[in-house]
């Protein structure tokens, strides 16, 4: 069994903590480099733990992917974008679960691409993905008549919204009605709005306390309403799916792929 170097970037903070654990819990992956940023440093990436692993947090970019093939990234898109260029040049593969991020950060990752090989997706928890089927079987089969609202709930310490899941579930559901979500997303709701136009897609954010993550996508008529939901209970799924991503890159020396490709849902 080749044995799978991993680097976790954003090493102190949420996803960071729970990546070093999986990594350290995994028969064949091994922790090669922790990054943070400057002033997060720490000598060893798993004191948290309880059992020190020997890798300290760096940086330095050159000193914490030192060994590494794989970095995994779950940070903020200034901090990806660096990594992203370094990883490019040296023949690192990416995963990122980073959200956030702007059209030209996009393309970024699309170009980047062609150099390394690169997991990308706002969400790698395997019910949330298959969620996503269900909101495009949903969406076709209510295309008329039917008014959709994605509701979005997260802790308080988040920064972006509307959530990266939230906005791919809006993509997946325009796509499948075969609609632009630039054109018909409504973001906020304030003052005499007027009717609603039926071709909206609406999203509304929730911020408070701890919670993991919660997405539920409403397809509202008259006299009826279906509501489709995911809610995380626990970080471990998304670390989980970031592993199962790196083994998926194993054998891709180059390309942009996301967690349909890695569970195969692209059918
Ligand atoms: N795709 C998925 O499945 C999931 C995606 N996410 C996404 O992952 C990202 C991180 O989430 P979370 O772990 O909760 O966030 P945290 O804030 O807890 O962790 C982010 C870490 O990155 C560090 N960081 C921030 N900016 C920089 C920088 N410029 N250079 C280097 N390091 C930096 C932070 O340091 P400091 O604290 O000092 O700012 C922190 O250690 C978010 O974009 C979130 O939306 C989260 C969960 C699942
Ligand atoms: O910041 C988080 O916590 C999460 N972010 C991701 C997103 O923006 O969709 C995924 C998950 O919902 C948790």
């Amino acid at each position: 069994m080749t044995e799978l170097n991993i680097a976790i970037a954003g090493a102190g903070g949420r996803m960071g903590r729970i990546l070093i654990e999986a990594v350290r819990d995994a028969a064949d992956a091994r922790l090669s480099g922790a990054l943070d940023r400057a002033g997060n440093e720490a000598a060893d990436a798993a004191a948290f733990l309880g059992q020190p692993s020997g890798v300290a947090v760096e940086s330095d970019l050159a000193t914490g992917l030192a060994g590494a093939h794989y970095l995994i990234d779950f940070t903020r898109p200034e901090a990806t974008l660096q990594h992203l260029a370094y990883c490019a040049e040296h023949g690192i593969k990416l995963v990122i679960g980073t959200t956030g991020f702007d059209d030209a950060g996009k393309a970024a990752i699309v170009a980047a691409a062609e150099r390394t090989a690169i997991v990308f997706s706002p969400n790698f928890s395997v019910g949330v993905n298959v969620t996503m089927k269900l909101l495009e079987q949903a969406a076709k089969a209510l295309a008329t008549g039917y008014d959709i609202e994605v509701i979005e709930a997260h802790h308080r310490f988040k920064v972006d919204a509307p959530s990266g899941t939230a906005l791919k579930m809006g993509e997946v559901i325009a796509d499948a009605l075969g609609r632009d979500l630039q054109q018909c997303g409504v973001f906020a709701r304030e003052g005499v709005t007027g009717e609603r136009d039926p071709s909206s897609i609406g999203f509304a954010t929730i911020r408070g306390g701890d919670i993991v993550g919660d997405h539920t996508v409403l397809f509202a008529g008259i006299g009826e309403r279906i509501e489709i939901s995911h809610k995380s209970s626990s970080r471990v799924t998304y670390a989980n799916g970031a592993l199962r991503a790196c083994r998926f890159l194993a054998d891709k020396p180059t390309g942009l792929f996301d967690m349909y490709d890695v569970l195969g849902l692209n059918t």
